[in-house]
């Protein structure tokens, strides 16, 4: 049975859906306390986590009052922030202590919002515990998928990413066997229509200066290389079980098509809306209800013309690299992902170039002996293992 093959009735909800955010002080956590906010008598936040940002989950515990909250970095357990949890708020601190929120009884879904291969355990643990995932961390789904999809029950995970939402929305009330394509939707970026000359020389301020969607510093660095895009592809890939090679990237420079799914019939369905996040990750927590949105609403009648095109993968080279992690499948995806990350992240520090993400997420994969995924703890082992070999590649490059 497919994730989005749900039957089930649709019946009221007896109280507030109890929510924990993991991630509550990035992008994708303060929209979703904003959506909260906005439907306080359908959602009550009871739990919060973040890494090192406690100024700003303590604020959100007094806000919403909430009964438990997880620090991940030890360094971070004695800030002065935390004197200002509200009475009687649990707080737990590292890494296991933000999992640990999953399991809580008063917990019904958990928002995963951490960014990168940090929030791969409390995926697992969201699920086993029996709780509806709204899912933004899309990097577990392309390293885990393997072992993670297969333990969803329809309607139990929601994808907040707003391609991997509109796909979803797309498919509910379809079969899985009638889809013929997918046509993932992709802004292009800062740099579309530049070539490899040009992008040689890029800043990381530039690259951070997305076209369409404000959101936190690594996606929005991967949006500019493309490898967000290849990401997604193995995410879909993942989520909908469709093969690599049926799905589409789209280049849709406006956002306002947000993906589309092609039927065995030749019908094409597309989920088209504002470029504003709160609604995917509303979606996620009214699901299968819809409710009314603050989001600005768009005036289709004076909007700019929507247009489609082509990305060009020989200029941007890490969404070609993904597709081939995916052909692969394995521990390959990992691998990539682990590169992208310590790459990604010495571009955004100034250590290496824009081009130098691509050859070093290229080489790592080149020493690569993909396996089959097993376990968690073997991913743990190929993602250190990778970063190890990624970083030797960024050595050279050094500034
Ligand atoms: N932003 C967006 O619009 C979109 C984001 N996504 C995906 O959603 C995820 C989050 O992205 P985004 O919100 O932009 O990222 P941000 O960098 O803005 O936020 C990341 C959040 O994760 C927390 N975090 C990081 N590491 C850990 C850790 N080890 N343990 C606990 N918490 C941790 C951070 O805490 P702290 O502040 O303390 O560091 C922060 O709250 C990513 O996977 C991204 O690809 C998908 C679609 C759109
Ligand atoms: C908002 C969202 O879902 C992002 O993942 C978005 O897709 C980024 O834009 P790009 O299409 O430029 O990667
Ligand atoms: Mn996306």
């Amino acid at each position: 049975m497919s994730i989005f093959e749900d039957t089930a009735p649709r019946s009221p909800r007896p109280r507030p859906l109890r929510v924990a955010v993991l991630g509550c002080s990035g992008s994708i956590g303060r929209q979703t306390l904003d959506v909260c906010r906005q439907h306080s008598d359908k959602l009550r936040v009871v739990a919060l986590a973040c890494d090192t940002s406690t100024e700003a989950l303590a604020s959100a515990a007094r806000e919403f009052s909430a009964d438990h909250v997880a620090v991940a970095s030890a360094g971070h357990a004695r800030d002065a922030a935390l004197e200002g949890l509200p009475s009687g708020c649990a707080l737990g601190v590292g890494p296991e202590a933000v999992v640990e929120l999953t399991q809580l009884d008063e917990v019904d879904c958990v928002v995963n919002a951490m960014v990168g291969f940090a929030g791969i355990e409390a995926g697992f643990a969201a699920l086993r515990a029996d709780k509806v995932l709204a899912y933004a961390n899309k990097e577990s789904i392309v390293v885990a998928g393997d072992l993670l999809v297969p333990l969803v029950r329809p309607g139990r995970l929601i994808p907040v990413d707003s391609e991997h939402s509109a796909i979803y929305q797309c498919l509910v009330g379809e079969r899985a066997s009638d889809v013929h394509c997918l046509w993932l939707t992709c802004s292009g970026g800062p740099f579309y229509g530049m070539g490899r000359e040009e992008l040689a020389h890029v800043s990381a301020a530039d690259a951070l200066a997305h076209p369409t969607w404000t959101m936190g510093p690594k996606i929005t660095v991967d949006s500019s290389t493309l490898m967000n895009k290849g990401l997604e592809v193995l995410e879909a890939h993942q989520l909908f079980g469709v093969p690599i090679d049926r799905i589409r990237v789209l280049v849709q420079r406006q956002s306002r098509v947000h993906s589309m799914v092609e039927f065995a019939d030749g019908s094409v369905k597309a989920q088209i809306g504002p470029s504003d996040m709160r609604i995917p990750i509303q979606y996620a927590l009214s699901y299968p209800e819809r409710w009314e949105t603050p989001s600005p609403r768009v005036e289709w009648r004076q909007e700019p013309a929507i247009t489609f095109g082509e990305a060009d993968e020989e200029a941007f080279g890490c969404l070609a690299l993904a597709r081939e992690a995916g052909r692969a499948g394995g521990t390959l995806p990992c691998v990539m992902n682990a590169a992208n990350e310590v790459a990604n992240a010495a571009f955004r520090a100034g250590a290496c170039g824009f081009l130098d993400i691509e050859r070093v997420v290229r080489q790592t994969m080149g020493e690569a002996r993909p396996e089959e995924v097993e376990s968690v703890a073997q991913l743990e082992e190929v993602d250190a293992r990778s970063r190890e070999v990624a970083r030797g590649f960024l050595e050279g490059v050094r500034r």
